[in-house]
């Protein structure tokens, strides 16, 4: 921290006041007074270090994407639109991003993907649509492959109608062609008939090349107007016996030679199937890594908003910004917080899904697998909840679609659904844990991410000590080992609870009825491993980045994400005197106050995600002459 001893009592006298006293009552001398202090106690942040250790070595691309865009204003998408002229912009977007900028987006996707998910933010910050029109694929579990020996051919089958495939991006107008991934189906010339594979991924045509119309056994749906989404076109699926070449199957993981046997380069069925689960992942990741590209616009226009926008003060002072009350600070700064320790995780998650693509390795593709689940359920629920705050907190303009909010929410809501229901995924997470759990207790290995499991069991399963239940100090609060404790004795605690519930419901209920027992017990399980996991990663990043300034900033940044979330659920803390009285008082005055110095740099922080005015596009953000700009945009003259 750069403030210094002498500060801190000043410091404290002013969170005091801010605290208890309405501003509207506050005398002259004291506002005063917090007004010159407030300045004092200003971290110095340096923007432009902050922002290259944020974005690092894709700053370029990006920035390409942005320029195309700003250069081409025809080709952003207006406020009012049609579904159908949505779609077709959509289109051109994708297509000049190709040809024109030169862009290309697929030929990353297998060989850097670190550099794929940076495109899809750049390109999602420009209009969602045109994010997910260039990352949607198709998928159908129930789908049937079966191999036809006499014509080298497979044949492509919806089983039933409940296997019909929804929502597939790009099917309804543009898509030539589909990845689908089928069961696997291989004549045995015995008894048996054919047997299941498993899981593969074939190319189908699903459309004629010149006259683009649906080819033979294929039958497309137009899924129609959505609540957001609007630019990409997604369509219902159907295959009858639809027949594609032998050589159509993507055979890194499995091959079909011409007399039907089957072969592979992995070892056992076990490693094929993390092998082609692997491949299903990178859309959760994608969508992990866009929602906070999300999130970061509309923390930057709300935090914008609030330090332009001015209401009341104390009598004959000028007006304060609407950031200086206390309840301002309380629905931002946590939330500024978070986006930060997001960035952070989802990068390091892109990292994960980069390296897993090269090695395949057993283990880290299970750790990607849940991680991804777990990521992709955590923030995009957040970034939902926060697009409703964040708009709210901007009063009425906020409610202008221009300022963006409406667009926002609308399209990024469908991210809590799409490559997996939330709810679902968080499930996932939580029998990964118990998976784990129980390996512990029969002696096996710890996969990488769930490490601190092991480590913890003994130390955080004890019980807690009543002297460090009680310290209080701000360096103690401060102290990251003091923060990861209590969040890994949190999911220590919930892991062991939740599993010995389950075990007890299981013997009534059977194991399906346990589980549906003890569902919410699960999902905060899943939450709280997820959470742990954010901190872990926000603690490296700030103990590795070498600017001092934007150390200082990252680490008061990375106290309030994570004393925030203790003070969310200290009722939990508090059942099993893991903190005393005196202790959570003592976390929430310092969280309030964590906000209150975020604030004072919150328009530096937002500075450091760099997005362009031509990318945040609402004008009550715009970085000079907001306000101008906005009655321009109204009409006044
Ligand atoms: C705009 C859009 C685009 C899409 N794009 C694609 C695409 O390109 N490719 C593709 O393959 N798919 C795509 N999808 C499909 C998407 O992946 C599915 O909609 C999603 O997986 C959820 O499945 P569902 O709709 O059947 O929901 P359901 O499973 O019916 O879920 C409905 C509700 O039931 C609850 N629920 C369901 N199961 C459980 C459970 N076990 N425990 C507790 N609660 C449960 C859920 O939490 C949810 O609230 C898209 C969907 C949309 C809307």
């Amino acid at each position: 921290m750069q403030t210094s001893t002498s500060n801190a009592e000043a410091e404290r006298r002013i969170q005091k006041l801010t605290q208890h006293l309405n501003p509207l009552l506050m005398s002259d001398t004291n506002y005063l007074y917090i007004v010159s202090c407030a300045a004092r106690t200003k971290l110095n942040v340096d923007t432009s270090s902050l922002s290259s250790y944020m974005r690092g070595k894709y700053r370029d691309i990006q920035e390409k994407v942005f320029n195309y865009f700003n250069a081409n204003p025809h080709l952003q998408t207006p406020l009012e639109i049609s579904k159908d002229n949505h779609r077709e912009l959509c289109m051109k977007q994708l297509v000049g991003l190709v040809r024109e900028a030169g862009i290309r987006p697929l030929r990353y996707v297998l060989h850097d993907p670190s550099t794929y998910f940076s495109l899809l933010e750049a390109v999602g910050s420009v209009d969602m649509s045109l994010g997910i029109k260039m990352g949607s694929n198709v998928q159908g579990l129930q789908t049937i492959a079966t191999f036809d020996p006499i014509t080298d051919e497979f044949i492509i089958d919806t089983p039933n109608d409940g296997a019909i495939k929804w929502w597939i991006g790009n099917a309804a107008v543009h898509g030539k062609f589909a990845t689908v991934f089928a069961r696997l189906k291989l004549p045995t010339y015995d008894t048996k008939g054919v047997s299941d594979m498993g899981v593969h991924a074939f190319i189908v045509p699903i459309r004629d090349m010149k006259t683009h119309e649906p080819l033979p056994g294929i039958e497309i749906h137009d899924c129609g107007h959505k609540v957001g989404l609007n630019g990409v076109d997604n369509g219902a699926l159907r295959f009858r016996s639809v027949r594609i070449p032998r050589d159509n199957l993507l055979n890194r993981f499995g091959d079909v030679s011409r007399d039907g046997k089957y072969t592979s380069n992995l070892p056992s069925a076990n490693k094929q199937f993390a092998a082609t689960l692997g491949e299903l992942v990178g859309g959760r990741v994608g969508l992990a890594y866009s929602s906070v590209s999300v999130l970061k616009v509309a923390a930057t226009i709300a935090t914008r908003y609030s330090l332009l926008r001015q209401q009341f003060g104390p009598p004959n002072q000028p007006e304060v910004s609407i950031l200086d009350y206390q309840s301002q600070q309380h629905k931002l700064m946590p939330m500024l917080a978070s986006t930060y320790a997001f960035h952070f995780a989802t990068t390091n998650l892109v990292e994960m899904y980069s390296e897993m693509k090269k090695t395949h390795d057993e283990e880290l593709v299970a750790d990607v697998h849940a991680l991804s689940a777990g990521l992709k359920a955590y923030v995009t629920s957040y970034t939902a909840k926060s697009l409703s705050v964040c708009r709210e907190a901007c009063g009425g303009h906020g409610y202008a679609a221009v300022n963006r909010f409406g667009s926002l929410r609308n399209d990024h809501d469908i991210f809590q659904t799409f490559e997996g229901d939330n709810t679902v995924l968080l499930q996932q997470v939580a029998g990964d844990l118990l998976k784990q759990y129980q390996r512990k207790f029969k002696g096996g290995t710890f996969a990488v991410t769930w490490n601190y499991l092991r480590e913890s069991m003994n130390t955080y399963l004890s019980q807690p000590n009543p002297v460090t239940a009680r310290w209080e100090g701000e360096d103690h609060l401060r102290n990251p080992k003091f923060q990861l404790d209590a969040f890994r004795y949190r999911t220590s605690r919930l892991l062991q609870s939740v599993a010995v519930r389950l075990r007890k419901h299981s013997k009534s209920l059977g194991s399906f009825g346990a589980w549906n027992r003890c569902l919410n017990h699960l999902l905060t399980l899943a939450e709280s491993h997820i959470e742990s996991v954010i901190l872990a990663k926000f603690i490296e990043a700030v103990d590795s980045c070498s600017d001092p300034s934007s150390q200082a900033a990252l680490k008061l940044v990375c106290d309030l994400y994570a004393l925030d979330r203790i003070w969310n659920d200290i009722g939990t803390y508090r059942n099993v005197d893991y903190v005393a009285p005196n202790k959570a008082k003592a976390i929430h005055k310092l969280s309030e106050y964590l906000s209150f110095q975020v604030r004072n740099i919150a328009g530096e922080l937002v500075d450091a995600f760099d997005l362009p005015d031509h990318v945040t596009r609402a004008p009550i953000a715009m970085q000079s002459e907001a306000y101008s700009q906005y009655t321009q945009h109204v009409g006044f003259e």
